[in-house]
């Protein structure tokens, strides 16, 4: 390393662009480079993209992050990854068997990879903290064994490896097969407590132990860089997180009490809990990050689309999405929009709620659809709030990032149907900037005390309205979930069946999750 003063790097790959940033010592973020990611659909609800591809991206977006800078003076890397995608590999040769299996793919729904763990669910829920769901890696990774090693000889022989994003970035840097303890956590494999592998939900799934990873704490050790010009081979990676985990460790948020939500396509709501306890079936436990030997437990709730009904809605009515704020009414005149596209995730996890939009009369414009649209957003991110609350006690702020975010309607709207203080981040790339922090804090960069002192610039958003029209709207809306979650009963066997079942989950009912409201 120069003697000049130490930069941190940091590498975000997410589902749509791998993200690379440059923090000095101040934690600004002083450089940057982005390279996009195709994402490939190749059959209904399949959606899947190339590990080779997302490797390229990743050293693509450092060259660009350190074009014109001087790369010897990165003194350690932090990695953030999406999670639950997965995928599988030669460990001989390196080679990809399989396109990486995306968080967001569908094809496990219905599968007996799936299935033949829906009489294990409660325990499969009880050890890894998460509900059955596609969206998790364990049910791709029984689907992968299925096609490409159908009696687990080779999984057996060690010849292959299973890996998410982390896993694969760390295999090609260094060739050692690991794992993230918190990206472990989303693969309901782990058992979430004790941090490593559990033998029942391997068995469960017919995954065997020598296929998977070994589980190592979010400040490794990790294998050093390699290949990735123009840093020097040897650079150490000091840190690795899940991406909503590193977002929430950008946002300072180490302690119980302190909750984010990450707008992007879809949402995380995640709050650090002062233990491993049993958390209410609208919530996932996992490891937010293991540091200094002790693992930091964290509850979090996923909504499937926030920012993606813009987009729909958006093109549906033929705007930009940046348009749909500006067209958005003042009030929606009772016209509800229930993104359900792929049917609703947390606190509902109901594979069969369909999408709906309610309310509409011969008076119902665009302008109302578009903020029912933004609406829809503040209510699904309020209600996994309101079931943070319950696990943690009250819930004063919420701390915002990502994309959506920067559409100060939404905030208000927020702020509004919430009745809390909405605080925005304003730095961009929560995410990577948090791995930047933990590698930082590893490699000595800053202590504990000036990562605390560090500069997170915010903008504020306090709640207006009073309490009983704020009741009255998330009446209103959970109506409108109520609908979207209706079955077709027997008796309308003339109407079409419902779409195919996914997993029959145990889901709460409204009345149950609706807490304050
Ligand atoms: O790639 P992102 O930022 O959409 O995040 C994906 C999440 O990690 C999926 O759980």
């Amino acid at each position: 390393m120069s003697a000049a003063e130490p930069l941190v790097l940091a590498i975000d790959q997410g589902t749509s662009a791998t993200k690379a940033i440059l923090v000095d010592r101040r934690g600004d973020i002083v450089a940057h480079g982005s390279v996009p990611l195709e994402l490939s659909t190749p059959a209904p609800g399949w959606v899947e993209q190339s590990a080779e591809e997302i490797w390229a991206g990743c050293a693509r977006a450092v060259a660009a992050c350190l074009d014109g800078r001087d790369a010897s003076r990165v003194a350690a890397i932090g990695l953030s990854t999406q999670r639950e995608s997965l995928l599988l590999w030669d460990r001989a040769t390196g080679e990809p068997l399989s396109p990486l299996i995306s968080w967001l793919d569908k094809r496990t729904a219905g599968d007996p990879a799936l299935l033949r763990a829906v009489p294990r669910a409660e325990l499969v829920r009880e050890v890894s903290g998460l509900p059955l769901d596609p969206m998790f890696s364990a049910p791709k990774a029984a689907w992968l064994l299925d096609r490409y090693d159908p009696d687990r000889r080779r999984s057996r022989a060690g010849e292959l490896c299973l890996g998410t994003v982390d896993s694969w970035l760390l295999f090609k840097l260094g060739g050692a097969h690991l794992i993230e303890v918190g990206n472990a956590a989303r693969t309901q494999l782990l058992d979430v407590r004790r941090c490593a592998w559990d033998r029942r939900l391997t068995q469960i799934f017919d995954v065997p132990l020598e296929v998977l990873p070994q589980v190592v704490p979010s400040q490794g050790p990790f294998p050093s860089t390699r290949g990735l010009a123009p840093l020097a081979d040897g650079v150490p990676v000091t840190a690795v997180l899940g991406d909503s985990h590193a977002a929430l460790f950008a946002h300072a948020g180490w302690t119980p009490g302190t909750v984010k939500a990450t707008y992007g396509t879809g949402s995380s709501v995640m709050a650090v809990v002062p233990s491993a306890a049993r958390v209410s079936s609208g919530l996932c436990l996992t490891v937010a990050w293991q540091t200094g030997g002790n693992p930091t437990w964290a509850v979090e709730g996923n909504v499937r689309s926030t920012g993606a009904t813009v987009n729909w809605l958006a093109g549906v009515l033929g705007r930009g999405p940046a348009e749909l704020a500006e067209l958005a009414a003042d009030s929606s005149e009772g016209v509800v929009v229930v993104p359900a596209f792929g049917g609703l995730g947390a606190p509902w996890w109901d594979e069969n709620a369909v999408g709906l939009i309610s309310g509409l009369t011969l008076g119902t414009r665009a302008g109302h659809l578009a903020r029912a649209a933004l609406e829809s957003i503040a209510f699904q991110v309020e209600d996994v709030v309101a079931a943070v609350e319950r696990e943690t006690g009250p819930v004063t702020r919420l701390l915002a990032d990502g994309g959506p975010t920067g559409n100060p309607v939404l905030m208000r709207l927020q702020a509004d149907t919430s009745g809390r203080l909405v605080e925005r981040a304003l730095a961009r790339d929560l995410s990577a900037l948090g791995a930047a922090h933990l590698a930082g804090l590893t490699r000595g960069v800053w202590d504990r005390a000036a990562l605390e002192r560090l500069d997170r610039p915010r903008e504020s958003y306090a709640p207006g309205g009073d309490e009983t029209t704020r009741a009255r709207r998330l009446a209103h809306w959970h109506t409108a979930v109520r609908r979207a979650r209706l079955q077709p009963t027997s008796g309308d066997s003339d109407l079409p069946p419902a779409r195919a079942v996914g997993v029959p989950h145990r889901t709460p009912e409204p009345s149950t999750v609706q807490g304050a409201s």
